[in-house]
């Protein structure tokens, strides 16, 4: 009897007659009744909540105009006049303890080296260790904490960023990192903002998309989001204080605990970020703030079985090493870290000779000098045909480039600061020493350095022969433009030049008015950069405009600033929850009844 009533209600039930299944369900849940020890004897109910959410707050945030005498300029004069003459004591902080041992090390300005901001701590092996327990237990309390209660902690963040805190994040960065107002606001205010804004909402996207339940009576089909068991690493680069912030923040927002090793350049900054979420709410251990030799870090965080992920930014070189190591010690994990790596770049401006000229070099000298070079998506290969280039390009380039003032963030008239230290300047010396002595490159602009007060370099163009030297084929993250001049005639081998003349794919820009060359070029360079614009320069992408990353050596490519992101710091469950019993094994084509 049982089974007939049963199979008769899921029949109803995919009929889609649900309030006609239950009935049904009901007269064969009591004829079952005197079998209750087989089997419940009526249906159950969903134990697992899921969340939904209706309002999402996906809008990008304003950037003010900072006019002289505006509020906004006022309140970044205070918070300049306080970070330039206090020096920040910044401790290593594990599960809120906060820790002052180990190597000391200072954060200067680098466009005043001899200038202190910060003092920080290096942790050593022992506390490194120490901050990986305290993840691992967090994690298993953190991850039960409802998406609700995490989003609200994200839009508090999101929101001291905005107006409390917006001063002192622009201020550290300005100092810190020698950004210029406008670049430290791009950065730490509006991308930060936004990442952390965003971020929320786009987990509440996430969250509201469930699987099928085609008889929601019978059988309700949800997926919940775990967190990576274990912890992550976020290992961050000094360039974009949002970047550290997005790193740090996102696993966590996800459910994971997280090891922030900061970068030693951009120490301020990224302690301001990390107040912040504090004074938010974030649990202590949720994220624990760990200053480090980068060399130790790595060996320390590989060596752990509870491993779950590596979030890094920075070189190609740092992340090889650091999936070697996974690599090597691949048997010793309990689960496979994820490894998430968004590394360096040689970009593109591409050239057509149906351009428009003042565009094109307009946008090239913003994207090659804003912020020094010192961006991932810099341009920092220009090809252009030799029919615009005596005629049109070359002069307002050079000149251009030469009109730009550089020296200390503070004073507004400056385009860019120093570049951000002694490895770095010294890395750029190299490559502008290599151009000086070599007959086939010519300087076209700048090429003039000094690191007497601060570690300034001119913005240099140099034009190059042979597109094999390594000025036009390496990252240099810096300063300096190469120009390629082609032929007219060589349209289609200097295409195929842009695209496999570098190992890295991050960034590019074709400029021309030519539809048909515009179409073509969104087949030839598809796989020559992860962020490819048409009329527009390489550099500026814009959360939930343009998700971000690249390819090739330049990294996994897994787009923040977008839902996808998110993911690669959940390790979803499916849950199947069933709501009638089954009694028995039969099928109802087998004729047969139950005893
Ligand atoms: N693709 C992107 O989205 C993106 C964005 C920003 C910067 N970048 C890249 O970042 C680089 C510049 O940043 P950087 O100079 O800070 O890079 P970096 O590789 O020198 O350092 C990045 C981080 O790794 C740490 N580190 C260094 N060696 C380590 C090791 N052995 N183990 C563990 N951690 C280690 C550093 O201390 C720092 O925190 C450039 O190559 C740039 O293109 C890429
Ligand atoms: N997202 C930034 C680059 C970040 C790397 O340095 C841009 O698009 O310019």
């Amino acid at each position: 009897m049982w089974p007939r009533l049963w199979f008769a209600a899921r029949r109803t039930a995919i009929q889609g007659n649900a309030e006609n299944a239950l009935k049904t369900l009901t007269r064969a849940s009591s004829s079952q009744a005197k079998r209750a020890e087989f089997s419940q004897s009526k249906p159950t109910k969903s134990v697992l909540n899921v969340e939904k959410f209706t309002d999402f707050q996906l809008y990008n945030e304003e950037v003010p105009q900072f006019l002289p005498g505006s509020k906004e300029i006022k309140n970044l004069e205070k918070a300049l006049e306080h970070y330039e003459n206090n020096c920040e004591d910044i401790p290593i902080v594990i599960n809120g303890k906060e820790i002052r041992k180990g190597q000391e090390t200072y954060q200067v300005m680098p466009h005043r080296k001899g200038h202190k901001i910060a003092k920080y701590y290096y942790a050593d092996n022992a506390t490194i260790e120490e901050a990986i327990r305290a993840s691992v237990e967090k994690q298993k309390e953190w991850d039960r904490t409802p998406l609700t209660k995490r989003i609200e902690i994200w839009e508090r963040a999101a929101d001291l960023m905005t107006h409390k805190y917006r001063a002192d994040l622009l201020a550290t960065t300005m100092l810190g990192q020698s950004k210029t107002v406008i670049q430290a606001e791009i950065d730490s205010g509006a991308e930060l903002i936004d990442f952390v804004r965003m971020n929320a909402g786009y987990l509440k996207q996430l969250a509201n998309d469930q699987p099928l339940s085609p008889q929601p009576e019978i059988t309700k089909n949800s997926l919940r989001f775990r967190g990576l068991e274990g912890f992550v690493a976020a290992i961050t680069p000094f360039n974009f204080t949002a970047i550290g912030g997005n790193l740090a923040y996102t696993p966590a927002l996800m459910g994971c605990s997280v090891l922030w090793k900061p970068s030693d350049t951009a120490m301020l900054s990224n302690w301001t970020v990390f107040k912040i979420m504090r004074e938010a709410g974030l649990p202590d251990g949720v994220v624990n703030f760990v200053p480090a030799i980068g060399k130790n870090f790595g060996d320390t965080i590989t060596s752990s079985p509870d491993l779950a992920g590596i979030n890094f930014t920075g070189s190609t070189a740092t992340f090889k090493t650091l999936w070697k190591l996974v690599g090597d010690k691949i048997d010793t994990y309990k689960n496979y870290p994820r490894l998430i790596g968004e590394c360096g770049g040689k970009n593109f401006h591409f050239i057509h000779p149906s351009a428009n000229v003042q565009t094109a070099v307009a946008q090239t000298i913003r994207s090659a000098f804003e912020y020094g070079g010192q961006k991932c998506s810099a341009c920092s290969r220009l090809y252009v045909p030799e029919s615009l280039w005596e005629s049109q390009f070359k002069g307002p380039l050079i000149e251009k480039a030469k009109d730009l003032q550089i020296g200390d963030v503070r004073d507004i008239g400056n385009f860019y600061g120093a570049v951000i230290d002694e490895n770095s300047y010294q890395r750029i010396l190299g490559f502008i020493n290599e151009v000086k002595n070599d007959p086939e490159c010519t300087i076209l602009a700048g090429g003039n350095l000094s690191n007497l007060k601060g570690f300034f370099v001119e913005p240099t163009i140099v034009q190059v022969k042979d597109t094999n030297k390594r000025v036009i084929r390496d990252e240099i993250f810096g300063p300096v433009l190469s120009v390629y001049v082609y032929k007219d005639s060589d349209l289609d081998k200097t295409i195929d030049l842009v695209r496999t003349a570098t190992k890295y794919a991050l960034t590019g820009s074709v400029f021309a008015t030519d539809e048909s060359f515009l179409k073509r070029a969104l087949e030839e360079f598809k796989h020559a950069a992860g962020n490819f614009y048409i009329n527009d320069k390489s550099t500026g992408a814009v959360v939930g405009q343009q998700p971000f990353g690249g390819a090739r050596q330049s990294g996994t490519n897994d787009k923040a600033g977008c839902p996808f992101y998110l993911m690669r710091f959940a390790s979803m469950q499916a849950v199947k929850e069933t709501f009638v019993p089954l009694p028995d094994v039969y099928y109802p084509y087998m004729n047969k009844t139950n005893n």
